[in-house]
């Protein structure tokens, strides 16, 4: 049995609230951790640890030397893989093959990439002229925002985690992480890999416990705090907004999603099925990037329904410890009577259930994991909460629509924006179209294909700010401009 403690100021150390919480296994039910929870004065040693690091060695550090560091750090992480994706599969239950494909190799690429970036960047020079006729010179400085408040979630853990940790260490600030507690194991994990090879003693900190009236609000409301990165639910921004607010501290904030698919008749159908296959079940629909809504062109409609309930019925569901298993349980109980809560509305709203709908048997230890049938509805009006509301689970709404206009105001009818796909094979259809859809991230046939020098973030209720390339220097860095008369 595992014992996560706080990694402050260098070392693992116990809470000194006393507290600690139990962290059970999404495939099994059974308890696989404790967990040390941080109170006032745990969340108080970890912000005053950052707070002298940005003093001590690493404040003085050389750019390069930093971005060096940092390379460093990326290339043990990934000698380290086996282990981290132990730890991930472990805390979450997913399937070796999301830990090992996509999460671990981001976590190290989320160091690598901005360390190069930033390296590589170059200053911000304006000249302008003066009355007197000798002009002056302004130059764009940036420095490190300071501490940086790091709240994760549990859906990707390593890779959120490190997708704000990398950019904001690679900018010379030092950070306070509280992993969900649903997910507390990598973040851990990593302080030792940032121990050996050398990153200086209070830059990356860990404090775990839960929001409200613990470590997550504590942390916010610190007043050492320079700036909050969060990704979550919209009404969790929305609290911490609030604790931000107080000593005005910045915030960047990825939230909710609702995003459609649309499916024109002229798009391979091959390619629909399999970008859509993923975006809708991957992470058993847990990714805010993920599919809820599908709108099909209405003479594909059938055909394409009955191909996704084909897949969805081919999957395998199972844990890490499950051979061959292509989709996992759901984080925890709690979520699955959240989502178990849409597939009873679903069915009281009179949706037809194409296929899954409940909880599946299994004979085996499966049986005590958080396990939900893949499911497929179609036929509820575009008003309904299944249609309206994220669910965050294995399963999707398709809806026929015959015309462009009617399609982008259905996408658009919604008070999130954070992503979509479009399938098509027409090229000018694909720009009039993806032009017109108000979400951060535009897919076309294709999905979660990322380049990280892009912008990374969503509008209207799913998010403040863009991370990603030269958008995540910018959150992290604090500009002065300094103007020498000349
Ligand atoms: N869009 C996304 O990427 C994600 C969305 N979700 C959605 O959120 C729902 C709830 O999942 P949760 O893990 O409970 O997400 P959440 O948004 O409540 O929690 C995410 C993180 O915020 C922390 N937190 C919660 N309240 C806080 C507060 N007042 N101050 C500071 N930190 C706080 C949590 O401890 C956790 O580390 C899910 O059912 C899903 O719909 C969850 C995870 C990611
Ligand atoms: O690729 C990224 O940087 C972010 C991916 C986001 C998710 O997987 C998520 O929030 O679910």
């Amino acid at each position: 049995m595992k014992t996560h403690q706080l990694f402050i100021d260098g070392a693992y150390v116990d809470a000194r609230s006393g507290r600690m919480f139990d962290k059970v296994s999404p495939s099994t039910g059974e308890k696989i951790a404790t967990v040390h929870e941080a109170l006032a004065e745990d969340v108080d040693l970890a912000v005053n640890a950052a707070a002298n690091a940005l003093k001590g060695e690493w404040g003085k550090m050389p750019k390069a030397v930093r971005c060096d560091l940092l390379m460093e750090l990326a290339n043990a992480i990934a000698a380290r893989t086996p282990d981290f994706i132990e730890a991930e599969v472990a805390d979450t239950g997913h399937t070796r093959h999301f830990a090992e494909k996509v999460e671990i190799p981001r976590g190290a690429a989320n160091f690598r990439i901005f360390a190069e970036m930033l390296k590589h960047t170059g200053g911000e020079f304006y000249q302008m002229d003066t009355p007197d006729g000798t002009g002056a010179a302004n130059l764009e400085l940036h420095r490190p925002k300071g501490v940086i408040g790091v709240i994760s979630p549990w859906n990707a853990p390593f890779l959120l985690m490190t997708w704000k940790v990398g950019p904001a260490l690679a900018c010379g600030n030092t950070v306070v992480v509280k992993p969900s507690e649903e997910s507390p194991a990598t973040a851990t994990l990593l302080g030792e890999v940032m121990n050996s090879v050398g990153i200086p003693k209070g830059v990356y900190n860990v404090i775990h416990g839960f929001g409200p009236g613990s470590a997550g609000e504590l942390l916010t409301q610190h007043p050492k705090v320079n700036g909050i990165t969060f990704t979550g639910e919209t009404r969790t921004g929305e609290a911490i907004m609030k604790q931000a607010a107080v000593g005005l501290r910045d915030v960047s904030f990825e939230l909710g999603g609702k995003n459609p698919a649309i499916i024109f008749a002229d798009a391979d159908m091959d390619k629909a099925i399999e970008v859509t296959m993923r975006s809708v079940f991957a992470n058993t629909g847990q990714v805010c990037l993920g599919t809820e809504r599908i709108y099909v062109e209405r003479p594909v409609f059938d055909e394409y329904v009955s191909r996704l309930k084909a897949g969805a019925e081919a999957l395998k569901q199972g844990g890490p410890e499950t051979p061959g298993a292509t989709i996992g349980p759901l984080i925890s109980d709690e979520h699955r009577q959240k989502v178990l809560s849409y597939y009873a509305k679903a069915r009281e709203l009179g949706a037809t259930v194409i296929t899954g709908g409940g909880v599946p048997d299994f004979d085996d230890a499966r049986q005590g994991g958080f396990f939900v049938e893949p499911t497929i509805w179609t036929g509820l009006p575009e008003d309904s909460a299944i249609v309206k509301e994220e669910i965050f689970g294995p399963c999707c709404h398709v809806t026929p629509f015959d015309t462009e206009e009617e399609v982008i105001a259905m996408a658009n009818d919604t008070t999130y924006g954070l992503s979509a796909t479009i399938l098509t094979e027409n090229l000018s259809r694909a720009h009039r179209v993806g032009g017109q859809i108000e979400a951060g991230l535009i897919w076309v046939n294709s999905w979660f294909l990322r380049d990280l020098r892009t912008s990374f973030g969503g509008s209207k209720s799913s998010g403040i700010g863009r991370e990603g390339g030269v958008h995540s220097l910018e959150f992290y860095t604090e500009r002065s401009n300094l103007c020498i008369k000349l």
